[in-house]
């Protein structure tokens, strides 16, 4: 392997204590901001994420306001929950975790959260702000993966990025804060033609397709940049007894022997997401109040 391994866990853990060093700054003033988070169902591996997402907050100095309700809670009590914690003045960020049961519509959802208190950057206002150039609240796995990427190139200006993915939580704001950076910036999907051909144009390469190892280290131009934001549980043979792995977007061994740096799956973007989340709950708290924000990376 030639590449850099990015650490994403010693970086999500020193973005983590600078939030923490600000949040006793705030608290020294009378303010200690407040996350809301709402788990709606069962989904195993949403409850282990909330679960984290309120230690931490607590670790911060925070207050975590954790609402769980049944898979079959009705869209009409999910809104009310929102519209009630919209108007709670202690608390400063609302998240609602993804994915919601099938009978929720998202869209309809994230709309009423408050875009002052959407700390995950979802809210089309938020979304808006962002790609216009304005001041925002921007979704924590983009920001953690501008963040890695910028550990390893202080500048991204002039590069050429291409970010395979085109969803609304990951692809379009990552794109998004890549064009803020002045990269050259390409959206690729499936739809798109001879993928590893683009690929291998990108000096800095974000994979966000949710398919497992689908990019190969054949796709990489040397010394890339490779950001990788896939999170797939996969069977793990050689483990025995019908056990699982976590593997990224991007075959690693293989990409590691082609890229300059590169994230690994997992310990590289996953935990930059909770981070950034503490990040922006401190942003929201401080903005909310017409206080300085505290500078922080990207
Ligand atoms: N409302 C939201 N829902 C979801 C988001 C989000 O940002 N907002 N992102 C994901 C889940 N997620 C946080 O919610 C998340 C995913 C992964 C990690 C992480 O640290 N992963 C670890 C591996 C964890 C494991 O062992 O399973 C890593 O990559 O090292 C943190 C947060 C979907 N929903």
């Amino acid at each position: 392997m030639s590449a850099t391994v990015v650490d994403g866990n010693a970086q999500g853990a020193a973005l983590r204590a600078r939030v923490a060093e600000a949040v006793r700054g705030l608290r020294a003033r009378g303010v200690t901001p407040g996350l809301a988070v709402v788990l709606v169902g069962e989904d195993p591996a949403s409850r282990v994420y909330v679960k984290n997402k309120s230690a931490r907050t607590v670790e911060a100095g925070m207050r975590s306001f954790d609402h769980k309700l049944p898979a079959d809670a009705s869209e009409a009590e999910i809104l009310d929950l929102v519209r009630r914690l919209n108007a709670d003045e202690a608390v400063d960020g609302i998240l609602v975790q993804l994915p919601l049961p099938p009978h929720i519509a998202p869209a309809k959802v994230l709309l009423a959260i408050d875009p002052a208190k959407d700390v995950d950057g979802f809210h089309p206002v938020n979304a808006g702000r962002l790609a216009t150039g304005q001041k925002a609240l921007v979704p924590c796995t983009p920001l953690g993966c501008v963040i890695l990427a910028k550990s390893v190139h202080p500048s991204l200006a002039g590069m050429e990025a291409v970010v395979v993915g085109r969803s609304n939580i990951v692809g379009k704001p990552v794109a998004q804060l890549l064009l803020a950076e002045s990269c050259t910036v390409t959206i690729a999907h499936s739809r798109t033609r001879d993928l590893p051909a683009v690929c291998r144009r990108a000096d800095l390469l974000v994979a966000a397709v949710g398919r497992p190892e689908m990019i190969r280290g054949g796709w990489i131009k040397p010394g890339a940049t490779v950001i990788d934001v896939g999170i797939n549980r996969v069977p793990n043979p050689a483990a025995g007894d019908g056990k699982t792995k976590l593997v990224g977007d991007v075959a690693f061994a293989e990409a590691a022997e082609v890229a300059g740096a590169i994230t690994p799956v997992p310990g590289g973007v996953g935990p930059m997401t909770i981070a950034c989340l503490l990040r922006n709950t401190l942003q929201a708290a401080c903005d909310r109040r017409s206080l300085p924000v505290p500078e922080m990376p990207a």
